[in-house]
């Protein structure tokens, strides 16, 4: 006997729903909104869920990563609609089991009630396979969760991956993620930055080039496809990728042949592709500058990491939790603990440049903390929480209190803007004069801090003259080591 779960608002549908299921012996549960469904997930564990396109409360195509998270390994999802063909694309691509175009009959629902029972129950038998090492990434939100499942198909085959993404959202740990959990981790893990290499030396770099092949080329030199063989290669941005070299990279992927520049005879390399980039390809490829043949071959397993802002504040709050640690151990002190103001800006940020960025950030609040074993809103980068003050104020500043889905928005909170003031305009305003002095000051002392106190740099970034540099040093009784 099976359990089995409906999310439908056609209340008789559910009642034949109820009638069939009954019949075949399974427990049966219902709701008619999203929201119950999902709540009723997260206390019992069900079988398979039947789950309707359009709900009151939202698009059930939406709720598939937090549903799926929710269910046990393989999860059953069978979507229910009225045949839109987008609807039955976008279920296709979410990887739900079956998509039933309504009204459907006794016999096609049993027939894919059926199958879908036993794919599990085959599943489930199936030798468990051993646990991946993911002790570097962080993160337990459903968002990532659905990650980990694509990260894990592709460890523990050979097919080749895309991973989609903005920037800094973790797509080169992923693919060495994945290159570390697989079957050719005894091999090398090559990256190739595609944005970074210049069109002339990109075919040497990739294909290697023979000693006199053009002027610079004093010896032989073994390229990156041959250094990947038996490991990953890795192309990174590779929507950077000039479109003449990607006639010669498609060829690689058919034939793993070629030829390193000025050489006569062709080499082989057998590697797996890992490919990354934050830019779509599929675009590109109607603009004409990306290859729709290289980007058919470029990937089997297709992986989008969500940007940061997507990812929930439990997420936030781990990866804050493991870089702090991170900083404290490396610096030999204490950990220090952040304070609440200081998680309610983190939270209330949108995170442009993503987890890079908060490490960046984090590292700047580190630093401005010095011997305080507590990190306050005031130690983060100004640029942080001026932008986070300003989308409150835009935001008219009537927000309730800060809540979990706060960090699902990138506007923040009025609590959020207030905590990320300077303490003196916490309470009663200074006068303007005396505000601007001590913005001054605390200038002076981010740029000799990020500076490491060299008088040249602080007068380049700042762009004070010499004159007013040493001026200002003086008034606020600021020295140069
Ligand atoms: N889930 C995560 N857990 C721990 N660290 C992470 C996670 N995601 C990203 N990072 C860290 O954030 C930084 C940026 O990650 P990474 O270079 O993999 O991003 P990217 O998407 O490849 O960026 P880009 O597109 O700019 O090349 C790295 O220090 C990486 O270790």
């Amino acid at each position: 006997m099976a359990d089995i779960l409906v999310i439908d608002d056609d209340v008789v549908f559910c009642e034949t729903m109820a009638s069939l299921i009954q019949r075949m012996e399974h427990g049966f549960h219902a709701f008619h909104t999203l929201r119950e469904g999902v709540a009723f997930l997260s206390g019992h564990s069900v079988d398979v869920v039947f789950l309707d396109v359009r709900l009151p409360d939202g698009n059930g195509l939406d709720a598939i990563p937090r549903i799926r998270a929710s269910l046990g390994n393989p999860e059953v999802i069978i979507l229910t609609g009225l045949g839109d063909p987008d609807g039955a694309e976008l279920a296709i691509a979410a990887g739900v089991w079956d998509y039933l175009v309504k009204p459907f009959s006794v016999k096609q629902t049993r027939l894919s009630l059926d199958r879908a029972l036993r794919y599990r129950l085959e599943k489930q038998q199936a030798r468990e396979p051993e646990p991946l090492d993911l002790s570097s990434v962080v993160g337990e939100g459903p968002a990532m969760k659905a990650c980990y499942t694509l990260l894990a198909q592709a460890a523990r085959s050979d097919s080749r991956v895309l991973i989609t993404g903005e920037t800094g959202t973790g797509k080169e740990l992923f693919a060495r993620t994945i290159h570390d959990n697989s079957g050719r981790s005894k091999g090398e893990f090559v990256v190739v930055d595609c944005a970074s290499i210049t069109e002339t030396l990109l075919e040497s770099t990739l294909f290697g080039h023979k000693k006199g092949a053009f002027t610079g080329a004093d010896s032989d030199r073994t390229g990156l496809v041959k250094m990947a063989d038996g490991g990953t290669l890795f192309l990174d941005e590779v929507g950077d990728m000039p479109l003449s070299i990607q006639k010669s990279f498609l060829r690689v992927l058919q034939e793993r042949r070629f030829r390193p520049v000025g050489e006569t005879r062709e080499l082989t390399s057998d590697f797996r592709l890992i490919a990354a980039t934050n830019r779509n390809l599929q675009e590109m490829v109607e603009e004409g500058k990306f290859r729709q043949d290289l980007l058919f071959r470029l990937w089997t397993i297709s992986l989008r990491l969500p940007p940061l802002r997507e990812r929930g504040a439990e997420d936030i709050r781990g990866l804050s939790r493991v870089h702090i640690r991170n900083l404290c151990q490396k610096a030999g002190v204490a950990m220090k603990e952040p304070a609440p103001d200081f998680l309610e800006v983190l939270l209330a940020y949108d995170w442009p440049g993503n987890v890079r960025e908060l490490f960046n950030v984090l590292e700047v609040a580190f630093v401005a903390s010095r011997e305080n074993r507590t990190l306050y809103a005031m130690d983060l980068p100004p640029e942080v929480r001026i932008r986070v003050m300003r989308a409150a104020l835009s935001d008219g500043g009537g927000n309730d209190a800060l809540g979990e889905s706060r960090a699902f928005s990138p506007v923040p909170s009025f609590p959020a803007m207030e905590n990320a003031l300077p303490e003196s305009l916490q309470g009663d305003l200074p006068s303007l004069k005396d505000f601007k002095t001590e913005m001054e000051a605390l200038y002076l002392d981010v740029l000799m801090k990020r500076t490491g106190g060299s008088p040249q740099e602080m007068m380049s970034v700042s762009g004070l003259s010499k004159s007013h540099f040493y001026a200002l040093l003086k008034k606020y009784g600021r020295s140069l080591k």
